[in-house]
């Protein structure tokens, strides 16, 4: 594995703690509210499961796929739902968990798609955020790390669909992707 890691961005360790610190913040700003998380597959899918155990209130948990980048490692800026959600979002506050915001073009359509479907409220946690990439302006109401602008994986993110399942995140080396 360490032949295609440039360097370890985020350990598991401090990955942990953040996860933690998110949970009981979310506890917090949402005991009066109809929380349901809603994570996007399939890179949220670690991330959703980890933050969802740190939340110490019930909570609905549901999932949405979108177009992806496929094998590129750039954006196409087309948004398609491929899976949609099973619940209705009516009345509910949503909480989009992602693990990654790059360009914003997926949170932007998204936020937007589930505000027009009648949610109560919808609010952004991603695990990690790449400014430098951002095409549209996005508001991130919970963040676990800004990195800089590297292609990573690890911690549900793959390249290439491979590498989801390592318990960090790393940069890939760049004679991997390019
Ligand atoms: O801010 P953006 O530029 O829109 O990029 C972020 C999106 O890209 C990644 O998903 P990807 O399409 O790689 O699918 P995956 O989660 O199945 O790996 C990530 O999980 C976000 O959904
Ligand atoms: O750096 C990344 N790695 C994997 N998937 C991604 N989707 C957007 N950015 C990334």
């Amino acid at each position: 594995m360490e032949d295609i890691i440039k360097e370890i961005l985020v350990s598991e360790e401090d990955i942990e703690k953040k996860v933690r610190e998110l949970g009981k913040q979310i506890t917090k700003d949402y005991k009066d509210k109809n929380l349901m998380l809603v994570g996007i597959l399939k890179g949220a899918v670690i991330f959703m499961a980890e933050l969802a155990k740190s939340i110490e209130m019930p909570v609905l948990m549901d999932f949405m796929a979108v177009s992806s980048y496929g094998k590129s490692s750039t954006s196409t800026g087309v948004v398609k739902i491929i899976k949609d959600l099973d619940f209705s979002v009516e009345d509910k506050d949503i909480l989009i968990v992602e693990d990654i915001i790059d360009t914003g073009l997926t949170l932007a359509y998204l936020t937007d798609n589930l505000k027009k479907r009648g949610a109560r409220s919808v609010k952004i946690c991603t695990l990690l955020d790449k400014p430098e990439r951002r095409k549209v302006e996005v508001p991130v109401d919970y963040r676990g790390f800004s990195i800089p602008d590297d292609f990573v994986v690890g911690y549900g993110l793959d390249y290439a669909e491979q590498y989801r399942n390592l318990p960090y995140v790393a940069a890939l080396k760049e004679e991997v992707y390019s």
